[in-house]
């Protein structure tokens, strides 16, 4: 179109300089001031014949280096996004395409504390679960910078987190790949009961299952804490945020909001945010978190897995059964089987010296003390047999009170609200003197 123009132009140039050639011949004979313009009429055709020549074939050329370095761009974006996959980068979303994949956020999958999960595919037909985080309060920088580090640990029992959503204004958002069988509150709890789930489709894992589903939990923790450059402390250990894929494998997930840790830092300080229920006595008390409190709420999911019921069970408005000390009696008794999940009695084929594995090193993940605590290396080599175990410690699990809270600070799932204070509550079956109970938890945690 250029070199048209310019041709154009060239053209009329040239054909205005004959023009002047033809009426000065005419006009001005044969005379030296007719030969002095033929002269320069002739050098300024060429003049413009070498410019339109030297432009055309500029032009061309240019157009051949943007044609070339077009392609290699497309290649280089392709191969950029497959090493980003690959490298486990995530992926900047927009949220038009968010929008898009989530067919305008209408296919709900849940909401929990922290925000809301829609089904989407995306463009490239990935499967994916779209989390809309409510009330981010973290900087751009310090959410971006977190992400990718989360982003970047690859373990076949976690989540991947492929990517986020972050505008100036409006709501944030994390990408996770979708899991097909839902949490695995779905999967161990009785829907309708009084101490289960009130999930939406129940369905009853077996005992076996339930075995590999432990010890995949145990490993993604591990290497979260063990075997990443920093140390991830999850922070919001509980059924709800165990997912289970088609083969029954279990992956954590929700752990793009967790917490780093430095090696050689001993505690984090952050506020008090996770589930009533998981939370280890020591963050609610002193403010700080290790590696101990993943190990903490782990145990206390490893109950709910055996048993098939929340660890925390309201008997009425301010009565509440705890199901690790009614365990405790059991062990004592040695009636282990009691405590089990009654629809995988019915159906049998449970293994009593793995279900008292089990059983005692979940009674250690929850130990007041979190120095008593095992490691998750540790469990995993617990679990899988490879150590013997010793019987745990006495504990008289009162700290627990603290964890319990009243109907006011639960959403409508149960969840902690954001900003919720621990509170007071009778434990059914107490010993009457409940506060001096109290304060033992609070010297035998102090003196840590
Ligand atoms: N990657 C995923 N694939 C499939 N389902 C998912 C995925 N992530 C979450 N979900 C579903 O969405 C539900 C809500 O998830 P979300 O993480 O928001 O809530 P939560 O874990 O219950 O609460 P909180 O945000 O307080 O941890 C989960 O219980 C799970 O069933």
């Amino acid at each position: 179109m250029e070199d048209r123009r310019a041709k154009q132009i060239a053209f009329s140039i040239i054909l205005l300089l004959i023009i002047l050639i033809i009426t000065s011949r005419l006009s001005l004979k044969l005379s030296e001031t007719f030969f002095l313009i033929c002269g320069a009429a002739i050098a300024a055709i060429f003049a413009v014949v070498t410019v339109v020549i030297i432009r055309v074939r500029f032009n061309a050329r240019r157009k051949q280096l943007e044609i070339q370095l077009d392609s290699q761009g497309r290649e280089l974006r392709i191969e950029y996004s497959f090493l980003r996959k690959v490298a486990g980068v995530p992926t900047k979303f927009r949220h038009r395409e968010l929008e898009e994949a989530t067919d305008g956020f209408k296919s709900l999958i849940g909401r929990g504390g922290s925000g809301t999960v829609y089904r989407g595919i995306l463009s490239d037909g990935t499967a994916v679960a779209v989390k809309r985080i409510d009330g981010e309060e973290r900087g751009e920088k310090a959410f971006k910078s977190e992400v990718a580090a989360i982003a970047s640990v690859q373990h076949v029992n976690l989540v991947r987190l492929l990517g986020y959503c972050i505008a100036s204004t409006g709501p944030r958002f994390l990408v996770y790949e979708f899991i097909h069988n839902g949490s695995l509150d779905n999967w161990i709890f009785v829907k309708s009961s009084n101490c289960g789930g009130g999930g939406r489709r129940n369905g009853c894992l077996s005992w076996d299952l339930r075995c590999r589903v432990a010890i995949d939990v145990a490993k993604a923790l591990s290497y979260l804490h063990h075997d990443c450059r920093s140390c991830i402390l999850h922070l919001d250990v509980k059924p709800e945020n165990i997912l289970i894929d088609e083969n029954y494998r279990a992956l954590v997930s929700d752990f793009g909001l967790s917490k780093l840790k430095g090696r050689d830092e001993s505690r984090v300080v952050t506020t008090i945010r996770g589930t009533r229920g998981y939370l280890a006595p020591e963050w609610i008390l002193e403010n700080g978190v290790s590696e101990k409190c993943d190990v903490y709420s782990y145990g206390m999911v490893l109950l709910e897995i055996i048993g098939g019921r929340r660890n925390i069970c309201k008997m009425s408005k301010k009565k509440f059964e705890f199901f690790p000390r009614i365990v405790v009696e059991k062990l004592k008794e040695e009636k282990l089987m009691e405590i089990v999940d009654e629809r995988l009695v019915m159906v049998g084929g449970i293994d009593e010296r793995v279900l008292q594995r089990m059983v005692v090193v979940a009674l250690w993940c929850i130990q007041e003390k979190a120095k008593l605590r095992p490691t998750m290396a540790e469990v995993v080599e617990m679990l899988e047999g490879r150590v013997v175990i010793e019987d745990p410690p006495n504990t008289q699990m009162l700290v627990v009170d603290l964890l319990s809270i009243g109907d006011d600070d639960d959403d409508e799932n149960g969840n902690r609200k954001r900003g919720a204070r621990p509170r007071f509550v009778e434990m059914d079956g107490d010993d009457p003197s409940t506060s001096a109970g109290y304060s033992f938890a609070f010297s035998s945690l102090s003196g840590r």
